[in-house]
């Protein structure tokens, strides 16, 4: 008997997060592409405005609303912040609502309203698999809160060292970014010749709004409290992240110690590799795929912890893990849509 092929629609088609996410769809064995809707390019034809999918190129930008999103059995937001609270409430119990945007990640109301300046939404299952009991709040559930690309680089880096208490609660990152990672609307620090040939932070002394969540992920890995000093850095190029995290490690533990945690946390997952002693993750490595490489060491001399990772912010950082919640949340095979094979050089 055939199986009827699920329908998704994407709000933010226009968007890259929704560009990354129509990508996967399309090569998804389970999913039909319904509607797309937008803002500011409603009635356009999406070729020109992604036209790296040359399937849809004939599709044109609804508005988005609740009457366009209705009768899917999958919704991807992938709006502005703040955006889809007012639009999730429109869909039925019965509709999946996968929200790329940031609305429904953090649980403490006062950590959203510090960083994002608006009233808290609400909090959904956290998409984020790899981290530990995300799984099975995610099996069967109709909302998904996709996380942010810094945390999911952060959290994938430093989770196996707090949940196996190895490290002290306090972690320092630097993550440098892609620019894609700040959207498609223009940005005057974002113009070619602002972003080439130059790297620079930004966000710096503990501002950047992906810090609560680094904060929520590693805390409930832990059982206490961590706190995590994040600088980003804007890296000239268009998808990407490395992010470089340390934390001071607790007496009594050893190298292999370390290296045992992060084999054992990894083991059995599909998409996170941690690589073989020696080799360093690259952001080259894992573009358009939904992989996180990963790599720890010990560093004897200054008695911390060092995890490097490198995602696809686009990707693991953003479509791909909604794809993979996605399937999760529906009973589907994990990897289904999903590659782990990157694009090189
Ligand atoms: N870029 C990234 O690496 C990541 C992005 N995200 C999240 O995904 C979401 C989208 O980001 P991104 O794709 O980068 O942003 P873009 O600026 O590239 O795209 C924004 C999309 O939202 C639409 N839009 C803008 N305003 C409204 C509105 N008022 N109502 C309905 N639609 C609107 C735009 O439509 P139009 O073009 O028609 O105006 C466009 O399709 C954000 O919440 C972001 O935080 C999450 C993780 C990583
Ligand atoms: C390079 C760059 O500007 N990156 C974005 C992060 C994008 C992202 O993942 O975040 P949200 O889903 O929370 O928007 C930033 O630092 O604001």
């Amino acid at each position: 008997m055939a199986v009827r092929a699920l329908r998704a629609a994407v709000a933010g088609a226009s968007g890259y997060a929704g560009g990354e996410a129509l990508r996967l769809l399309l090569g998804h064995p389970g999913i039909e592409i319904g509607a797309l809707t937008g803002n500011s390019n409603v009635g356009r034809p999406l070729g020109g405005l992604q036209p790296h999918l040359a399937p849809l190129a004939d599709r044109v930008l609804e508005p988005t609303t609740a009457e366009a999103l209705a009768g899917h059995d999958v919704v991807f937001l992938a709006l502005p912040h703040g955006q889809s609270a007012a639009v999730a409430e429109q869909l039925g119990d019965d509709v999946l609502v996968v929200d790329m945007g940031a609305d429904f990640r953090l649980k403490d109301a006062g950590d959203w309203e510090r960083f994002y300046g608006s009233p808290h939404a609400g909090t959904w299952p956290y998409g984020l698999p790899e981290l530990p009991g995300a799984r099975a709040a995610l099996a069967g559930s109709k909302r998904i809160a996709v996380p942010g690309c810094y945390p999911t680089a952060v959290s994938l880096a430093l989770f196996p060292a707090y949940a196996a208490g190895l490290a002290e609660p306090e972690a320092v990152v630097t993550a440098a970014s892609g620019t894609s990672g700040a959207g498609k609307a223009a940005k005057p620090h974002l113009l070619g010749s602002e972003v080439m040939g130059s790297m620079t932070p930004y966000g710096v002394g503990g501002g950047h709004r992906h810090t609560p969540e680094m904060i929520q992920n590693l805390s409930a890995a832990a059982g206490e409290r961590i706190t995590v000093s994040f600088t980003p850095t804007l890296a000239p190029m268009p998808r990407g992240i490395l992010a470089t995290c340390s934390a001071k490690a607790r007496s009594g533990f050893t190298g292999q110690d370390v290296r045992d945690a992060y084999e054992k946390a990894f083991a059995d997952e599909p998409f996170v590799r941690l690589l073989p002693e020696g080799q360093w993750p690259a952001t080259a490595s894992v573009y358009g795929s939904n992989a996180a490489q990963v790599q720890v060491a010990y560093d004897e001399h200054a008695g911390r912890v060092i995890a490097i990772s490198a995602i696809d912010n686009l990707t693991k950082g953003t479509a791909g893990g909604a794809v993979q919640s996605m399937n999760i949340a529906l009973g589907l095979p994990e990897d289904a849509g999903l590659s782990t094979i990157g694009v090189a050089p």
